[in-house]
């Protein structure tokens, strides 16, 4: 192996995720750029340094690690036998069985990052099947870590759970941040403002409830119990329903990543490519 960590390569390493976490591996000096092979469908793409190729297969030989970081559609498309390698999925609604069909391999862990994944603030929960070691579970968090922070499910059904939750990601902040950007303009306020008010509302919240011990339930106490504006507004959004729709939501996105597995189970195998 080439550092503790070993070789990694990552199928897919021009795109959103695949890019984020190449460039974390690299400035966080976790992994060497000699040790690190990306690949996407042109063989080239903006990370200097590093190996670059078309070839999935050939990405996996220089690999102790192999990261997949396609679209699950464009994974039916894609061939390649990972051997004995850990094989570490990004992918939503991809199972394990369908990984092991499609890759022949047995050690893999099913992981689900998000788009905070480019600014180092992205928790990635995984799953690992039994045959992954403690030193490659080790490993695996290690790299995770490289964008934020990681943690063990005890279950892959779990996975799909956090597929529209983690998964997500900023989705659901943004429809808040949103609505409220709709409404302020609809009062009247103009619209650059009602942004940034918007915005700070939201990016602010995030900054408070990232500090050690914050508890949202506590915060929503302390301002209910001044029994002023924030009362009306918290009050309001629950009696209306809020929590519920955003259990509902959350329902959804598990119900979607379950139709997803469903779909490309049962796709054909090739781990003998
Ligand atoms: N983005 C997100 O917030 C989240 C994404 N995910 C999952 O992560 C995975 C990646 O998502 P994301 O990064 O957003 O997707 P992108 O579309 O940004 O990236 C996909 C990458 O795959 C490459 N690619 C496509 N086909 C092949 C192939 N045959 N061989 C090698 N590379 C290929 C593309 O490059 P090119 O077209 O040049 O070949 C591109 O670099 C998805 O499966 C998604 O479900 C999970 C959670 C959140
Ligand atoms: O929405 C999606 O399908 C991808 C995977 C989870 C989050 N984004």
């Amino acid at each position: 192996m080439a550092t503790g960590i070993g070789r990694i390569g990552i199928i897919g390493g021009s795109g959103w995720l695949g890019a984020a976490f190449a460039q974390a591996f690299l400035e966080k000096g976790l992994v060497a750029p000699e040790a690190l092979t990306l690949s996407n469908r042109t063989g080239s793409g903006p990370i200097a340094g590093v190996t670059w190729t078309s070839d999935n297969q050939a990405l996996v030989e220089r690999s102790d690690i192999v990261i997949l970081s396609v679209r699950p559609e464009q994974f039916l498309d894609l061939s390649m036998a990972a051997g004995d390698r850990v094989l570490l999925s990004f992918m939503a609604g991809v199972t394990i069985e369908t990984l092991r069909a499609r890759t022949g391999a047995r050690r893999i862990v099913r992981t689900m990052p998000n788009a905070a994944a480019t600014i180092g603030a992205c928790f990635t929960p995984w799953f690992a099947t039994p045959e992954v070691g403690p030193d490659d579970k080790a490993r695996v968090q290690a790299l995770l870590e490289a964008c934020g922070s990681a943690g063990e499910l005890g279950s892959e059904d779990e996975i799909d759970y956090v597929s529209g939750f983690t998964g997500a990601g900023p989705a659901l902040p943004a429809l808040l941040a949103r609505a409220m950007i709709q409404h302020a303009t609809a009062r009247g306020l103009p619209p650059a403002l009602a942004r940034q008010a918007a915005l700070s509302v939201v990016t602010g919240a995030a900054q408070l409830l990232a500090e050690k011990d914050a508890d949202p339930s506590a915060i929503m106490d302390a301002l209910i119990g001044y029994r002023g504006i924030t009362a009306a507004l918290l009050e309001t959004a629950m009696a209306g329903g809020f929590e519920s729709l955003i259990g509902t939501a959350l329902a959804a996105g598990e119900a979607r990543a379950r139709e997803m597995s469903a779909r490309s189970a049962g796709s054909g195998g090739n781990g003998d490519a």
